[in-house]
């Protein structure tokens, strides 16, 4: 077992059963967690999510069954070095609240005997990371902090002794969902950056699709229904247990699968330079039915909308709404469509120059394009 990846986790017929309650908490299960990927459990309330990700860093310990780290059995290894290469966040952040911020990160680091100073870098370092600038928040208490972001304080803790492995349980929980949607993009920003394995325990399902590279559907006694992408989940979903766990809208929930980076976006609005002359733009007012003209400014980044019936005149513009970048999915820009009700949506590149624009009839194609990949034409129409 000597080529197995850093991070590779598995878990072999793994059970737990606690005294005197009848069935074990997780039952045999199975389950291989590919290095650098996130694997999302999620499940009803009591199906063993917790007692699962308890074990995997021997926070308790199986009745029966192995875990193998980087391919060696870690079953009977000395948990406290163990729990060293393994993160921990929960959703309680379980920060400590009389130590401040950098006592908190540097838990770990402490452990390992770092210096003072690797470990005061380290924790500068993981600050900016998470977003927090340290010269604000190093010397804060937990309670001086948002929950946001405390919940930031408690992932990088968990990261602070560069872990192999990261496991966070319900680690956005507590948060409001705008706060929410940021820390859950934040966190993919910083993953595209660390690859970690990471297991990530949710009940919700939305979170488990946009955060999963996997994603494993428990039902009781850590029994897994099953374990795939989110792509194969939402389209072939296993069983009936599966099937209602990701309840209706599945189609729906597919769109957030797929960014605008990855789709063709049609480049045929009409365009005007914001130096243009007035009789430029009346020439191209003229040459369509639109409405409205795209002003770009030199570097052809999208400024504003020329109404077309006034581009003879003083050339001014109607503010962008809602303009869509790359990261964006084809389920936010339909949420956009639905917010603005305008007819067209700017999609930039990632230097916010125009690359087209979105209509709720373009998108409608892009949408039965993509339920057709997934081999379910019919489900939005
Ligand atoms: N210390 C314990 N003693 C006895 N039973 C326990 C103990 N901890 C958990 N259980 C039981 O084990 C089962 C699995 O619990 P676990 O916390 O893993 O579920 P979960 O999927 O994480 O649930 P939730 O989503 O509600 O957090 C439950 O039936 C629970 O009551």
């Amino acid at each position: 077992m000597t080529d197995v990846a850093t991070g590779t986790i598995r878990l072999e017929k793994l059970t737990k059963s606690y005294d005197g309650h009848g069935k074990p908490a997780v039952d045999s299960l199975t389950m291989d967690i590919p290095a650098g990927e996130i694997v999302v459990l999620v499940g009803p309330s009591g199906c063993g999510k917790t007692t699962t990700m308890k074990l995997i860093n021997r926070l308790i310990e199986p009745t029966s069954g192995r875990i193998y780290l980087d391919g060696k059995d870690v079953t009977r290894e000395n948990p406290d070095l163990l729990r060293r290469r393994i993160g921990y966040s929960i959703q309680q952040t379980g920060l400590f609240p009389h130590r401040t911020v950098a006592d908190n990160i540097a838990t770990v680091p402490r452990m390992l005997g770092w210096s003072k100073d690797r470990t005061a870098a380290r924790v500068d370092e993981l600050l900016n990371l998470v977003g927090l600038d340290p010269d604000t928040y190093r010397r804060r208490f937990p309670k001086q902090l948002s929950g946001g972001q405390q919940q930031r304080v408690g992932v990088a803790r968990a990261l602070g002794g560069d872990p192999e492995v990261m496991l966070m349980d319900e680690p956005f929980g507590a948060i409001d969902p705008l706060n929410r949607e940021a820390l859950q993009n934040e966190f993919l920003r910083i993953q595209a950056e660390l690859k970690k394995t990471i297991v990530f325990v949710t009940h919700d399902i939305d979170e488990a699709v946009k955060m999963g590279d996997r994603i494993a559907i428990f039902s009781q006694n850590g029994r897994v229904e099953q374990y795939d992408t989110p792509e194969k989940i939402l389209s072939e979903p296993a069983n009936e247990f599966v099937s209602s766990f990701i309840g209706a809208g599945a189609a729906v929930r597919r769109l957030s699968l797929s960014r605008l980076a990855d789709v063709e976006v049609p480049d045929n609005w009409p365009t005007v330079g914001a130096d243009d002359s007035a009789d430029r733009r009346r020439v191209a007012a003229a040459g369509t039915d639109r409405d409205f003209l795209l002003v770009l400014d030199a570097d052809r980044r999208p400024v504003g909308w020329l109404p077309a019936a006034e581009a003879a005149e003083d050339g001014r513009t109607v503010p962008l709404l809602g303009a869509l970048g790359p990261g964006d999915t084809l389920y936010e820009a339909l949420d956009r469509m639905l917010t603005y009700s305008s007819t067209g949506h700017v999609v930039t590149d990632a230097e916010g120059r125009y690359r087209g624009v979105l209509e709720l009839d373009s998108l409608r194609t892009l949408i039965h394009a993509n339920n057709s990949a997934a081999g379910q034409s019919q489900e939005v129409s």
